[in-house]
């Protein structure tokens, strides 16, 4: 048995960067009382998810947040799928960035999100996330103590071909920050979860921010655990809120064994 306890908390997005970070210390408290060995935290979660405020709340790397962040994991002992934040570097560019931390407090991995969410819905959702935002272009897959996972974010985990990398690269989780909307959510948001769970044979988890209708975009909510078998192990609706998860990730390989899916691919084909 190899015990994982993941806490996905579906946070509301305040305006203001500090009273979202302050929140969190009381919400780990929490977290770890209900046996968390695992944080995740939403795509942005301090900064309203609008174009013009990436460049406004963005931070290089190693930055204010990133320290609170760091300082939390090590706090709580736990690991920190730390959402995802405005990230800027020396030359003037802004990523939608997330960082892992582990038990010390150690960044353990860094995914800048590589396709950016530049949609046109006909009489549903708009957003262009490549005003301000300059893409990632690597595969992100870390070690923990339970095992690898990957890390991708929200638009990211539409594209099969990004999952089936990091699972060749070894990824049992999946963990992806994100902030679908009321047009794609209701129509793709759990389908998708549960499609790259079933074709990778690996757990997914996507944390979401909880919906606010007084701001500009509407998250869908819905934060959502799957297993390897593709059975949703939890989902929230759309409020605040935590949602603990207990799983087993010897039962990777006892899907893959019985369902040998990866041994089965035709790679040349
Ligand atoms: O793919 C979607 O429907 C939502 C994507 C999104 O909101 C994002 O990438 O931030």
């Amino acid at each position: 048995m190899k015990l994982l306890t993941v806490a996905q908390l579906q946070t509301r997005v305040y305006a203001q960067k500090e009273t979202n970070l302050s929140l969190l210390d009381g919400l780990f408290c929490q977290a770890k009382d209900a046996g968390a060995d695992m944080i995740c935290l939403p795509e942005m979660f301090s900064c309203p998810y609008e174009t013009p405020n990436f460049p406004v709340y963005a931070e290089p790397s190693g930055g204010p947040s990133w320290q609170t962040l760091s300082r939390l994991a090590k706090r709580y002992q736990v690991y920190l799928s730390a959402g995802s934040v405005p990230e800027s570097d020396e030359a003037g560019n802004v990523y939608n960035t997330a960082y892992v931390f582990d038990r010390e407090g150690r960044q353990i991995a860094k995914h800048r999100k590589v396709h950016l969410f530049d949609i046109d819905v006909k009489g549903g959702q708009r957003f262009k996330e490549s005003d301000t935002l300059t893409a990632g272009d690597k595969s992100t897959v870390f070690d923990t103590e339970f095992g690898p996972m990957g890390l991708c974010i929200c638009y990211d985990f539409r594209f099969p071909e990004l999952a089936r990398r990091m699972v060749l690269d070894g990824a049992q989780v999946i963990l992806v920050p994100a902030a679908f909307n009321m047009t794609t959510g209701p129509a793709h948001w759990e389908i998708l979860f549960r499609s790259r769970a079933v074709d990778n044979q690996v757990f997914t988890f996507g944390t979401a921010p909880a919906r606010d209708m007084d701001a500009s975009y509407h998250s869908w909510g819905h934060s959502i655990a799957v297993s390897p078998w593709g059975t949703v192990l939890n989902q929230m609706e759309a409020e605040e809120g935590m949602q603990i998860t207990s799983i087993d990730l010897d039962e990777v390989e006892q899907v893959r064994e019985q369902l040998p899916l990866l041994k089965h691919r035709m790679a040349d084909l």
